[in-house]
């Protein structure tokens, strides 16, 4: 089994170190790891920040699990050299186009929550975000207008690629609560329209299903003040940037949330994917200590399940974590003063308890 990691720039290396800890602690047999240059990092070392070596040796490997990327020193670079185009271009090349970012409470956690207690300890919701396609990878330029320098950017969808992601979505509610939320904008874009209609379609092979449609301003308002009506949500790329970090303060630090992307590739135990944290380089607290490492250790976790097949190790690792948090191991993220490596540290101890 092998494991490409791409650790990144700012907090990815840091939060990344102690996810590869607790990997290091299940000493899993038959598992080679390959360590990779990528964003900002890659660039300086590369002169490209998702080198071809290591688009090959993520290719090569059975799952990747991802730090971050960025670096505001790139801001003027051209936009196929910033770091951001490095997590970009994996996503496309390898044909990631399933985002799975789970959002659920944590016992104890509630007063940590944006919400109020009573609110936050409903949340258990599953963002499918759509990773491929949208206003991200649409035709974009500048150019001039008569006011002046203009940017631009296009967005569509087509049918095949919202019918795939719903797939996933509707099979992914199966396994929940059968409750499906489509969030798009159909009042007012034709993506949206071509969306909603399509999953319409989908929702007939579902018929367990309940289906429901939103508009993204409505979706976006009901997460705050209602978010246990939320059972599975599938959205379109931007929308689920946007709506899974919301989704995070929710839940009590954009610190928590893990994501895994997925496409059709099939390993010997699972699927090919790859595992990163919601969030990014965090350039405000990096090289502090004070980088939440829960994110990129549930990331792990998602990477054991779905790649290696390994379930009975993630939910140790799920466990472990959730140990940490009732036990009150707080970074500065929610309000306490363990670092990074002492959260590293507490899992790693819990984890003892149990494997
Ligand atoms: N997939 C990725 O690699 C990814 C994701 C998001 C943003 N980015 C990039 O990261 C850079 C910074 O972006 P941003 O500031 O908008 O978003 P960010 O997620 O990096 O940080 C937002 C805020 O959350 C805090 N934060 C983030 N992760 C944390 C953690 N683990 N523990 C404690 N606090 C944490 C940060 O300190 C910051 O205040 C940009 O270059 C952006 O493009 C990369
Ligand atoms: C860094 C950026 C390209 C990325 C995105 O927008 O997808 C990030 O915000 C994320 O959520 O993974
Ligand atoms: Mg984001």
């Amino acid at each position: 089994m092998k494991i490409a990691v791409l650790a990144g720039d700012g907090i990815g290396p840091e939060v990344t170190a102690q996810a590869l800890r607790v990997l290091e602690a299940l000493a899993l047999p038959d598992l080679v790891l390959f360590e990779g240059d990528v964003g900002a990092a890659a660039y300086r070392r590369h002169g490209h920040p998702l080198p071809p070596e290591t688009l090959a040796m993520a290719r090569a490997a059975d799952a990747i699990l991802f730090g971050a990327v960025g670096d505001f020193s790139c801001d003027d670079l051209p936009r196929h050299l910033r770091p951001e185009q490095a997590i970009l271009g994996l996503r496309a090349e390898l044909g990631l186009f399933a985002n799975l970012r789970p959002a659920a409470g944590f016992p104890g956690l509630e007063h940590l929550s944006s919400l109020k207690p009573e609110v936050a300890r409903s949340i258990d919701l599953l963002v499918v975000r759509e990773l491929n396609g949208d206003v991200y990878f649409g035709d974009k330029g500048e150019r001039e207008s008569a006011g002046g320098r203009e940017g631009w950017d296009s967005m569509s969808y087509n049918e095949a690629e919202v019918r795939r992601i719903a797939e996933v979505a509707f099979r992914a509610a199966m396994g929940r609560g059968k409750r499906l939320c489509s969030v798009d904008k159909a009042n007012v874009l034709e993506t949206s329209r071509i969306w909603r209609e399509t999953i319409i379609e989908v929702a007939k092979d579902y018929p367990e299903v309940e289906l429901e449609h939103m508009y993204v301003d409505n979706a976006a308002m009901q997460m705050v003040k209602e978010p246990g009506r939320f059972d599975t949500i599938v959205t379109g790329n931007l929308f689920g940037d946007i709506l899974s970090d919301q989704a995070s303060a929710c839940v009590g630090s954009i610190g928590l949330l893990a994501s895994a992307s997925l496409g059709e590739r099939q390993t010997e135990h699972g699927t090919f994917g790859l595992y990163e944290p919601i969030h990014g380089s965090a350039p405000d607290i990096a090289g502090q200590g004070k980088a939440n490492p829960v994110a990129a250790v549930l990331s792990l976790a998602m990477l054991l399940r779905h790649s290696l097949g390994l379930e009975q190790q993630a939910g140790w690792i799920e466990r472990a974590v959730e140990g940490i948090l009732d036990d009150g191991v707080f970074g500065g993220d929610l309000g306490g003063s363990a670092s990074t490596g002492d959260i590293g540290d507490a899992i790693l101890s819990k984890l003892q308890t149990m494997s």
